[in-house]
């Protein structure tokens, strides 16, 4: 085992009360979910198609940030991580971010874009040039903030805590799959290949929703533990929320309002 005073780890204080089951602390998760950002104005103004052409320009090029940061945050995760076993599990969702490709002996290359791509490619779609995604030029300084903190957190964190603030992950199919049901009826404008980065999703984020949540209710046995987990869950979707409330106030959310509050 890799020395305790090299990688940060879970504490384990405990108090005594009665830990959750792991049905019942699943559940407490879930239930996080009226807090996402699913429900922020300017999500639901971007899924009901009252957004312009500006304003889904400027989510894409925000959001990129978000995904360049992705692979570097579970990077930061696999580093501090001394367990093989979810490190073999883990390293997929750097390849599919990152993509990859590997030269074989005859010459052929095995290559996948990856998902930094895809998302590229959904910018071109909404009328961006690759330049202006890649040079970072639109990133507004709040989004900056929020998504460097997710950053911060996986390099500081014991890895456990790391994989279980990825777990805003267990709502993300629905928001994919609501950008996939409403977009192309609303903005007929995107061509349909630019929403291939959605569709990967779907498929992709079931899998990891399986091995964060597993690795989380192994990990975090004890109350206290449990409600840490809680705890670090709504940070990330603070995350998440705050980078929808500095592009509602630079870009304008056109009236709409939150259906729910964050809680
Ligand atoms: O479009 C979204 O609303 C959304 C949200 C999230 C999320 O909940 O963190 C992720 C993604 N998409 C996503 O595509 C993705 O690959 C992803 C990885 C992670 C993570 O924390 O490791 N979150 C998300």
């Amino acid at each position: 085992m890799i020395r305790a005073d090299l990688l940060a780890e879970l504490h384990d204080a405990d108090d005594g009360r009665p830990a959750w089951s792991r049905e019942e602390f699943e559940r407490q998760l879930r239930e996080n979910g009226k807090a996402y950002h699913i429900h922020h104005p300017f999500n639901v103004m971007l899924n009901t198609g009252r957004a312009t052409p500006e304003q889904i320009r400027g989510w894409v090029a925000n959001r990129y940030y978000y995904q360049i940061a992705i692979p570097v945050k579970d990077a930061a995760i696999m580093a501090n991580c001394p367990d093989r076993e979810v490190r073999r599990g883990w390293v997929q969702r750097i390849l599919d971010h990152d993509g990859f490709e590997y030269g074989l002996p005859d010459g052929e290359k095995l290559r996948d874009a990856g998902g930094i791509e895809a998302w590229i490619r959904l910018g071109e779609a909404v009328g961006l040039s690759r330049a202006e995604i890649t040079d970072l030029r639109h990133v507004l300084p709040g989004v900056r903030f929020a998504v460097d903190a997710y950053i911060n957190f996986a390099r500081r964190a014991p890895w456990q805590e790391a994989v279980c603030s990825s777990l805003t992950e267990l709502f993300a199919p629905v928001i994919h799959r609501q950008r996939l049901a409403t977009w192309p009826e609303h903005y007929p404008w995107i061509e349909s290949s630019g929403l291939e980065y959605f569709r990967n999703r779907t498929s992709q984020a079931p899998r990891d929703v399986i091995q964060g949540l597993n690795v989380t209710l192994d990990h975090f046995r004890n109350r206290v533990q449990q409600e840490r987990a809680i705890q670090i869950l709504r940070f990330k979707l603070d995350i998440l929320w705050s980078m929808n409330d500095v592009m509602a106030q630079h870009y304008g959310t056109n009236g709409v309002a939150a259906e729910r509050r964050a809680a």
